[in-house]
């Protein structure tokens, strides 16, 4: 079964940890959002956990292997990451580069087989993409553009989906719609690990939330068991009421 485990995982830049011991578990059947604040550590533990950013302490396994120890093709069978930074090499059209999803099954753009092309088809009507597909990316908005990186990571297919704020920058409208597509996602058998701002669709989505502070895992449970007035405040430091599911935020402290 697909697995992304980590165990006591650190991360250190100079003498400064970014990551202090943390234990996460994905597979498939969950979508787990990770929550916190600005310089939580959200995305080291991301690139840590998927051996792309050097650990100081503990292990990161994807499949039962040492994850800093795969090759790209072997990490990208095991996982799609839609990093938050995503620079593209040079503008290409649309259908191009959600083509490159395709990469670890030895796809290259005009060179996809009809397996491929099906995937890649998928994912640009899933993403709502089908009327930009011959488009140049430098031409697009910033929402549009951050649809085209969510449908290369969906192409992919693989049995896990680890992505750094899929919903930044889209309209409310694209932000239901992506949630949607990774629920749909998780439904057909695969796990996804979001990092999301978004507590109310944090909340809404997730079947487990992963709460980080000052480099640590907090908490970790169901909305219903860890999404409380009271954790809101030690995250955030937000005033907050929370019926069920439901967050409104009333200010700071
Ligand atoms: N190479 C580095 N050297 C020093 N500090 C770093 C380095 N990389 C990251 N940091 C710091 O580590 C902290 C955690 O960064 P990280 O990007 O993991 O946070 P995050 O929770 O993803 O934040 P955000 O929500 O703003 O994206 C931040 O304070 C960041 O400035």
């Amino acid at each position: 079964m697909a697995e992304l485990l980590t165990k006591d995982l650190s991360v250190k830049a100079g003498a400064t940890t970014l990551v202090n011991g943390a234990n996460l578990r994905l597979v498939p059947g969950e979508l787990v959002a990770l929550l916190g604040p600005n310089g939580a550590g959200k995305t080291s533990l991301l690139k840590a956990a998927l051996g792309l950013e050097k650990r100081s302490a503990g292990f990161a396994r994807l499949d039962g292997s040492d994850s800093a120890k795969l090759s790209p093709i072997e990490r990208a069978r095991r996982v799609a990451y839609l990093p938050q930074q995503r620079p593209l090499a040079w503008p290409n059209t649309v259908r191009d580069v959600v083509a490159l999803g395709r990469y670890a099954y030895g796809a290259a753009p005009g060179h996809l087989s009809p397996e491929d092309a099906a995937a890649v088809d998928q994912a640009i009507k899933r993403c709502d993409l089908t009327e930009l597909t011959d488009r140049q990316t430098d031409t697009l908005s910033g929402g549009e553009l951050a649809r085209v990186h969510c449908a290369r990571a969906f192409a992919a297919d693989a049995p896990l989906l680890v992505a750094d704020e899929p919903v930044a920058a889209l309209d409310p409208r694209h932000q239901f719609r992506i949630m949607d597509i990774v629920r749909e996602y998780v439904d057909g058998g695969c796990g996804a690990l979001v990092v999301l701002h978004d507590i109310s669709l944090a909340a809404r989505y997730a079947t487990r939330i992963v709460w980080m502070k000052d480099s640590r895992i907090v908490a970790d449970g169901a909305p219903e068991d860890t999404l409380t007035p009271e954790r809101l405040a030690d995250i955030y430091g937000v005033r907050a009421t929370v019926s069920g599911r439901a967050v409104e935020i009333r200010g700071t402290f």
